[in-house]
């Protein structure tokens, strides 16, 4: 049994739905009310895009009416983990946020918790009974879709071990390694470099896990002009494109999945998730 909390993402097709309605009282206290016409006896997974507080404390509300339904198996999709990024302390007075929304977690005693693409491997050490979606098949549709032969470009030596894992998965496609740098005192990018004399013309497709303001995928963007590539691709598995996609018109075009919003913009393709 599937209990898709957003409308607008329901993964897990042809399963059967459990029905609720959620509202928000004039208190503001976020509310549900799940139809109990439903075999109690069976496994359940929610589905969550797991965006804000308001999400969590809807998704603490929903997990906690099911147990009161004696509803015995739990498990949960959070297709992007909040504040994932947010694996380290990088200045005194700073939260670590990932772990605050991992221990809540961990409170509702669920027996799977799926993952698409966590940012580093802090997410699924610090969330019971983790289990992590990889980009592999996202990539292979992007692939496919392009039409043309790519090699798989991976901005920072973080990335490394996942796109190798892709491209494993492709069945050996070439991978070019990249690094950023960060001004040690601001955190601000400050160059990359590519580790490959000429691209000669060859077309590339950048992978990530995540495009915020995009700043790391124009940087990069420009250093793999300077090597003579020719059309340039974005694959990022969380589209959040705070900056819009104006800024990322160097790419000729720009994959994401619905993990993070929809989008409804010509200049992004959505791959829909399923699972
Ligand atoms: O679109 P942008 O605003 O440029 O951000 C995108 C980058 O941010 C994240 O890495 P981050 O730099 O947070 O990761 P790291 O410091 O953990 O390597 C993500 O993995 C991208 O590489």
């Amino acid at each position: 049994m599937i209990l898709n909390l957003d409308p607008n993402f329901k993964p897990f097709t042809g399963q059967k739905e459990i029905e609720f309605k959620n509202f928000t009282f004039s208190g503001g206290e976020p509310h549900i009310k799940i139809n109990p016409d439903f075999d109690t006896k069976e496994a359940v997974t929610i589905t969550h895009r797991l965006n804000s507080f308001n999400d969590l404390g809807l998704l603490c509300l929903t997990v906690d009416a099911l147990r009161r339904m004696d509803v015995k198996i739990i498990s949960l999709f959070i297709p992007y983990f909040p504040a994932a990024r947010q694996d380290r302390v990088m200045i005194k007075g700073e939260p670590l946020s990932v772990k605050v929304y991992a221990d809540i977690i961990n409170t509702m005693q669920l027996e799977k918790v799926f993952v698409f693409d966590a940012h580093s491997e802090v997410t699924p050490a610090l969330v019971n009974n983790c289990e992590v979606i990889p980009n592999h098949t996202f990539i292979q549709t992007v692939i496919k879709t392009i039409g043309n032969e790519v090699k798989l470009i991976s901005p920072d030596g973080g990335a490394l071990k996942k796109i190798y894992k892709v491209s494993e998965f492709l069945g050996g496609v070439d991978v070019v390694e990249c690094s950023k740098s960060r001004d040690v005192k601001t955190g601000k990018l400050s160059g990359f470099k590519v580790y490959e004399d000429d691209l000669q013309g060859i077309d590339c497709l950048i992978v990530d896990d995540i495009c915020d303001g995009g700043g790391t995928f124009v940087g990069l963007a420009q250093e793999l002009k300077n090597k003579n590539a020719g059309k340039l691709y974005l694959a990022v598995s969380h589209g959040i494109f705070n900056k819009g996609f104006e800024v990322l018109d160097c790419f000729e075009k720009i994959f994401t999945t619905n993990s993070f919003k929809d989008f409804d913009d010509e200049k992004v393709e959505v791959v829909k998730l399923k699972l």
